[in-house]
């Protein structure tokens, strides 16, 4: 039974990404992932995701991804809570055995990057996600594309995949730039387009985006919620919150991806200086972490800028 596949006009709002914690030999601590997702299926998010970046989907075995999902499924589907699981992976053979073997957790839609070690030509794109499509079949899919993916895609590149890949009913991107506004529009009217967590009053304000795998809700799961309702109902409001949680990316997390942290040692950093998430900072080798210090220091740094997102539960 596939319940509820969702559709390019019902992804949307706020997702939250599971965090795999690790401990210090590098063996995932399966009890405190255990936590983390009785933690997140309580919150309001509209729904939960495996194996994004923040997951480290590119950085386990495929034991350790059948038992992550499994977990992640049973909770979901015991509490009613939409889920989809990220079947990426840089090897399209892995990415496609992924799908096969996650299908009869029937998350209510996979996400997959491009393989990752040649760029890839739009022919070969159009035959990847021709299979991966046929094999997540009827789990709609959702197309992550990492602003560091050797594929680099054109909106009308997008376009033409949405044309020939009934099953794709989403993107999920890294950046946005106003010069693509107007594009992004019309794509968002064909597919969901979700973009970055501190940029997603812009994107509702723009009709740009449709909803965001959150970084924010990293930080506060039900504070990301919130303050998504409030753009619905009153965008002005929704950007004035949006110019803090900027305020707080350029000055505390932007400089630290300057110095060499990349986007999950980030996450990990944002789920630790808000305290919800049952979780720890710690990236499996050879990947650099955030250390308590800075978590001290960035999470006195948000207290000052975003205040209110540390109270709501
Ligand atoms: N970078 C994230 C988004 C938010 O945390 C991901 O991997 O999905």
């Amino acid at each position: 039974m596939f319940a509820n596949p969702l559709q390019p006009n019902t992804l949307k709002g706020v997702w939250g990404t599971l965090q795999i914690p690790f401990n210090t030999d590098d063996t995932i601590d399966y009890p405190l992932l255990n936590e983390g997702i009785d933690f997140l299926v309580r919150t309001s998010l509209h729904g939960i995701y495996s194996n994004g970046t923040a997951g480290e989907f590119y950085n386990q075995t495929e034991v350790e991804f059948d038992k992550i999902n499994e977990m992640l499924a049973e909770r979901c589907k015991r509490t009613e809570r939409a889920f989809q699981i990220g079947a990426s992976h840089m090897s399209p053979i892995i990415s496609l055995e992924r799908i096969r073997r996650a299908k009869a957790l029937n998350p209510q839609a996979f996400q997959v990057i491009f393989p990752d070690w040649l760029p890839m030509t739009i022919e070969e794109q159009i035959l990847f996600m021709i299979k991966i499509a046929e094999e997540a079949n009827p789990i709609p899919i959702v197309l992550y594309l990492p602003g560091h993916a050797k594929t680099k895609l054109s909106v009308k590149d997008l376009e033409y995949l949405s044309d020939h890949i009934p099953g794709l009913i989403g993107i999920k991107i890294a950046m946005i730039t106003p010069d693509r506004y107007a594009d992004m529009r019309k794509l968002n009217q064909r597919m969901s387009v979700f973009i970055p967590g501190h940029h997603l009053a812009t994107g509702i304000k723009e009709k740009i985006g449709s909803g965001s795998y959150s970084n924010v809700a990293c930080i506060n799961p039900d504070a990301a919620r919130k303050w998504y309702d409030i753009m619905l109902s009153d965008v002005e409001r929704g950007m004035l919150i949006e110019n803090m949680v900027r305020k707080f990316f350029d000055e505390e997390i932007i400089p630290l991806a300057s110095r060499g942290y990349s986007d999950p040692a980030l996450d990990k950093l944002l789920a630790a200086v808000g305290g919800k998430i049952p979780a720890n900072t710690r990236l499996r080798w050879p990947y650099k972490s955030a250390d308590d210090k800075q978590v001290v220091a960035v999470r006195a740094a948000a207290r000052k800028i975003l205040p209110d997102f540390f109270d709501i539960q």
